[in-house]
């Protein structure tokens, strides 16, 4: 299982051009495949800011669309997914540092892929915020 994330990470950090999953550096921290769960660490970066030096609700967003379309598409076997839904819980602030993201695949169905996604800042282990979001597998 860890082959099949590394696999996926180096096909998004691979292209040359800026893609926002490759800018956000993902990295793999553990998966346990029977229980469908895996942690990805997020280094917050300056480019993510808003304005009050916070971490932008949209990148937090993209971070938990990434982490969990990732874990998604590793439990799935092979081929990429496409993002039906995500809902977010901004719960405290991510002020800087390092955050590890912990999904839980909360459901393999034929059609629809679900996930729960908890962020927790890694320093002092607080939640910061959660996530659910719908995967499907992409056809194209
Ligand atoms: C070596 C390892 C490799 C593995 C590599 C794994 C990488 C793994 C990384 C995961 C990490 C990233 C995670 C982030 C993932 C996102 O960022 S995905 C981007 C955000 N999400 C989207 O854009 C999804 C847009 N929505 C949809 O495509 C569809 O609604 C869904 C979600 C597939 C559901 O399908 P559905 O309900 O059956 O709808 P469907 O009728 O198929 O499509 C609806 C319309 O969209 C159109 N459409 C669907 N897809 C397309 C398309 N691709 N192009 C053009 N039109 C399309 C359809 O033609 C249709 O249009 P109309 O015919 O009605 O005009």
């Amino acid at each position: 299982m860890e082959a099949r994330f590394q696999e996926i990470l180096n096909h998004i950090k691979q292209p040359k051009e800026i893609r926002l999953n490759n800018m956000l550096d993902p990295f793999f921290l553990g998966a346990d495949e029977e229980e469908m769960t895996a942690d990805i660490l997020f280094c917050t970066q300056e480019w993510e800011w808003n304005q009050r030096n916070e971490i932008h609700g949209g990148a937090i967003a993209s971070m938990f669309d990434t982490a969990m379309g990732v874990c998604a598409a590793a439990f799935q076997g092979q081929g990429s997914v496409s993002t039906a839904d995500l809902q977010v819980s901004f719960i405290r602030p991510f002020l800087s540092g390092a955050f590890i993201f912990s999904t839980q695949i909360t459901s393999m169905g034929k059609t629809l892929i679900r996930a729960t996604c908890v962020a927790r800042e890694k320093q002092s282990g607080k939640i910061v915020a959660t996530a659910s979001g719908t995967f499907v597998p992409f056809k194209k």
